[in-house]
């Protein structure tokens, strides 16, 4: 079986994206994503991405499966890739094009504001234990500055849902954090029962947060959407940013805003095709 593919990246956060628009049942199955996504003997991506026919009222559904085949809630980066391929596949301009997409986080509304941006509303962050989920304190309870203990470490972790879990720790100097040693050790750390992503923060200004990613089923990379939004959140929280900020992260900057008025997050940031091609499975 041969299956047709566009590949896009945000900020180097990069996914196979399949058009699967006449079935609600994904075309491929976790195992042969993983296979697709293998940097040596696939395509090479951080995870792929199913557009389906909507549920619930929405345009589309969205689903995606991460390099190690685990699915995800959702993804912030992959959801503006996914309405850029929306709007190529439909061939729309990408000038104002809006979608209403169905995720396991729930509906999530990207706009092409221009060729290359997409202005997404990411809804409203999840901010208690049990919806993290996370066993570090108790259900009903904000984790905010909680001690963690990784690698023989303490580090003061602050959690934040996008629909997906993140801990986010601040820090005087990004590039000093061993992510690639400790990064696995934070995700399958027995606290958080559904794993983690992972995020280290350094605050340069108050709105200006630079970021690096240890991503849940992927593993370091050039960027996360809703690690970018679940910092920004953890800032505000605990009073070292304001509640609009530039993250930049090693492939780029988005730009994150927690609205006070709906209180939702909106995240703006770019979405490029790469290359068009067809995977004998
Ligand atoms: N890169 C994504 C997040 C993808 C999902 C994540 N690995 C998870 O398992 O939660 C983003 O841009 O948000």
């Amino acid at each position: 079986m041969a299956i047709e593919f566009t590949k896009y990246h945000g900020l180097g956060n990069d996914f196979i994206l399949i058009d699967n628009r006449s079935s609600s049942t994904p075309l491929l199955t976790p195992e042969q994503a993983q296979k697709l996504c293998d940097r040596h003997f696939g395509i090479g991506a951080d995870g792929v991405i199913f557009a389906l026919p909507g549920e619930n009222g929405t345009d589309y559904t969205m689903r995606i499966f991460n390099s190690d085949g685990s699915e995800p809630e959702m993804c912030g980066n992959g959801i503006r890739c996914l309405a850029a391929f929306l709007a190529d596949l439909e061939g729309n301009s990408r000038q104002s094009d809006q979608y209403r997409i169905h995720t396991l986080a729930g509906a999530i509304v990207p706009q092409l504001i221009s060729d290359e941006q997409v202005k997404v509303d990411m809804g409203i962050p999840k901010l208690l234990a049990s919806e993290i989920p996370t066993t570090l304190c108790a259900a009903s309870e904000k984790v905010i500055n909680q001690p963690l203990e990784v690698a023989g470490k303490t580090w003061e972790v602050t959690c934040v849902s996008m629909g997906n879990p993140h801990c986010i720790t601040f820090v005087e100097d990004v590039a000093a954090i061993p992510l690639d040693t400790i990064g696995s050790q934070f995700e399958h750390h027995p606290v958080f029962p559904q794993r983690t992503n992972t995020e280290f923060i350094q605050v340069v200004r108050r709105d200006y947060l630079k970021m690096r990613v240890w991503e849940r089923g992927a593993g370091i990379t050039l960027a996360c959407g809703t690690g970018a939004c679940a910092s920004l959140v953890a800032g505000v929280l605990t009073d070292r940013c304001d509640r609009t900020a530039t993250v930049e992260l090693p492939g780029g900057c988005l730009q994150i805003e927690w609205s006070e008025i709906d209180q939702h997050i909106y995240m703006t940031g770019p979405a490029t095709q790469v290359f068009q091609g067809r995977y004998e499975i």
